[in-house]
């Protein structure tokens, strides 16, 4: 049977001191003595117990604002101590060091001083030493103390002490666990800060990625995968910051479809009324209209085979009319800055339809980096918020392009950055005809794109395919004239691209040659 061992002595030191009541009960009623810290003496003494000050076991006064209370061998010999090792214990006898049993620690809160927006002295002050050094040399000799880092935990401890009279070594290793993590991630924010705030260093020598799981999930992409969802620690931002409102738990493919619905739909933020509809973290159609009904049937109109089971995003809050038209067909996700009662009741009759509510969407155009784990390392990049407006655009082609034409392309080009390369999307009129992604050259996606275009309008009886007349964007530069053709043969009548191929040439020549205008951005937005 395994052995619980009793708590003769414990060390409290608590910052955040929520919980601590009814630990501290259960420790006296199981005739641990307490010692403590300046601060958490003096409220174990308001709810009346006896605690040995940590000055007293140490003889020397806590000093230095409180950066020397516990440093000392007295506090550090009696966690660090292996009880049966006679050597340590003929050291505690010859130092008069009285063995500490449990340590309950939470550390100076330097995460929410750093959020709160202090001064540089105040942050730095909020670096604990004393706390992770006891943490640390508990942790390390787990097989005798038990450490206590998250208030979490105090519920079951002293259910095990009320139960069983003390804790066991598998209970212990798990603390010790949990402590390191603390530690590592506490030193890893702290890192963090010197390296972005202090330094401004984006890409530090070393890096230390610290995250707390926020949610298991049911399997990975695929059902033989396990998964799980990870943040960073402070405050929650981006979709994993959106409430979800009802529907079944969000699984590791509806987030990162939902991320790439997101981060698209946030391009058209303060915009006319936008709808995207993501599937397998490509768009498979986008508009803008005047209404977000009109948005959504648009968006819908450009693939509504792809659309089934897809993820829907918008960029500004739901109404009644569209919830009503986005609940016809089987949509997996939904996300939006907010929704109207009436939407939310709409939505509510889709029990399995995960509803999420962003708030205010994320500038698109912000900082940041994004990571991609290859075998054995991780890439890490600035995220692709580079953006560009018509003043950027160099007309190559002997005809200009239309005002509406401008518009067109430069929504396209918006879409194409948000699909993975090779992208190519043709646009009429502020919505998607064809999107073809991730293709392994750009005619193949061209084409693709234009056949999706044709299927739309088989699928709605439309006279014309909406390529024709369309604007196309292609996320990187024409290296042959054949995909230029392509969108030709489609019908495209104006063309949005980076430029920069060394047959720039052959391809203004042949865009000249069938009457487009060409536009070159001077901008790549590869995507894989
Ligand atoms: N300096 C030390 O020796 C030291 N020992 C413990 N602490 C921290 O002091 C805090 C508790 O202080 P108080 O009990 O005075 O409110 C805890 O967060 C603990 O981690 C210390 N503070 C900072 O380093």
């Amino acid at each position: 049977m395994t052995q619980h061992k009793p708590i003769k002595r414990a060390l409290i030191s608590l910052s955040d001191k929520e919980g601590l009541e009814p630990l501290a009960a259960a420790l006296v009623r199981h005739g641990t003595e307490l010692v403590s810290t300046g601060g958490t003496a003096k409220k174990l003494r308001e709810m009346g117990h006896d605690v040995r000050d940590v000055s007293d076991l140490t003889g020397f006064p806590e000093m230095m604002d409180g950066r020397v209370k516990t440093l000392h061998p007295k506090v550090h010999g009696g966690i660090l101590a292996v009880r049966d090792n006679p050597q340590h214990v003929a050291s505690m006898e010859e130092h008069d060091i009285g063995p500490i049993d449990m340590l309950v620690v939470n550390l100076y809160p330097f995460e929410a001083t750093v959020a709160s927006g202090a001064d540089r002295d105040t942050i730095i002050e909020n670096i604990d030493i004393g706390g992770p050094s006891m943490v640390r040399s508990a942790a390390k000799n787990h097989r005798d103390v038990a450490i206590v880092t998250d208030p979490g935990d105090y519920d079951a401890i002293i259910g095990e002490l009320d139960g069983h009279g003390g804790l066991t070594q598998e209970f212990r290793t798990m603390l010790a666990a949990k402590a390191f993590a603390l530690t590592a991630s506490y030193d890893a924010m702290i890192a963090g800060w010197f390296a972005h705030a202090d330094l401004g260093q984006a890409y530090p020598e070393t890096r230390v990625l610290a995250m707390r799981m926020a949610d298991e999930l049911r399997y990975g992409e695929n059902p033989h995968q396990q998964a799980a969802l990870y943040l960073p620690h402070g405050p929650e931002r981006g979709l994993a910051a959106a409430e979800q409102v009802q529907g079944k738990a969000l699984s590791y493919n509806n987030l990162n479809d939902a991320d790439a619905a997101f981060e698209l739909v946030a391009e058209f933020a303060g915009q006319k009324p936008s709808v995207v509809i993501v599937k397998h973290a490509n768009p498979c159609g986008v508009a803008q209209a005047d209404s977000l009904l009109d948005a959504w049937k648009a968006a819908l109109a450009c693939d509504s085979v792809s659309a089934f089971g897809g993820i829907v995003a918008t960029n500004v809050p739901l109404d009644a009319e569209t919830a009503e038209a986005i609940t016809q067909i089987f949509i997996e996700v939904v996300v939006a800055p907010d929704a109207s009662d009436e939407a939310k009741a709409i939505f509510a009759k889709k029990k399995n339809l995960r509803l999420l509510l962003t708030g205010d969407l994320p500038d698109a155009d912000r900082p940041g980096q994004s990571m991609k784990i290859i075998a054995g390392g991780i890439l890490v990049q600035d995220r692709d918020n580079g953006s560009i407006g018509k003043d950027d655009l160099k007309v190559v082609t002997k005809r200009q392009p239309s005002e509406q034409e401008l518009e067109d392309a430069l929504f396209a080009w918006t879409v194409a950055k948000h699909v993975k390369s090779n992208a190519i999307v043709y646009a009429k009129d502020g919505s998607t005809a064809g999107v073809g992604a991730g293709q392994m050259n750009r005619r193949d996606s061209a084409r693709i794109a234009a056949a999706k275009a044709e299927e739309a309008a088989e699928t709605h009886g439309w006279d014309e395919v909406r390529t024709k007349g369309s604007a196309v964007a292609s996320d990187a530069f024409f290296p042959f004239a054949d995909g230029l053709m392509a969108a030709v043969e489609a019908g495209a009548t104006m063309v949005i691209q980076p430029g920069g191929s060394i047959r720039d040439d052959d391809v203004i020549a042949a865009a000249d040659e069938a009457g487009l205008a060409m536009v070159f951005t001077g901008m790549r937005h590869f995507r894989h």
